[in-house]
């Protein structure tokens, strides 16, 4: 099982060696307003399964915001540090 702080130490390696196999470089690169155009997205899908598809569904679709999220904090050039400070 993976933890947050693993994906976002994944996705950040991957993004500074810009692996040319990798999703989440493609997402990254292609900037913020593509990423939150996602996390809306997301978002919603969160919404709508939390309201009609079960746990299980809501579970797998917080875990897509939250992929969604770390690349949104990528692409802004924000660690992990960043966000712990204000919670
Ligand atoms: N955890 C994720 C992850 N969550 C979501 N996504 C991306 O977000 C997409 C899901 O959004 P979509 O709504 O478009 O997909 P969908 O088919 O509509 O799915 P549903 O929302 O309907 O369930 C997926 O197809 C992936 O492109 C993710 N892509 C990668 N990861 C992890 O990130 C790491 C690096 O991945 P790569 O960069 O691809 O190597 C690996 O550990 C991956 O497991």
């Amino acid at each position: 099982m993976k933890r947050f702080e693993e994906l976002f130490a994944e996705l950040q390696e991957k993004v500074d060696r810009q692996d040319p196999e990798s999703g989440t470089v493609k997402a990254v690169n292609a900037g913020s307003h593509a990423i939150g155009k996602k996390i809306l997205e997301e978002a919603g899908e969160v919404w709508m399964a939390s309201q009609h598809e079960g746990r299980q569904r809501t579970a797998e679709e917080i875990s897509q915001l939250l992929y969604h999220v770390q690349c949104m904090m990528i692409a802004c050039d924000l660690d992990l540090d960043d966000i712990y400070k204000h919670l």
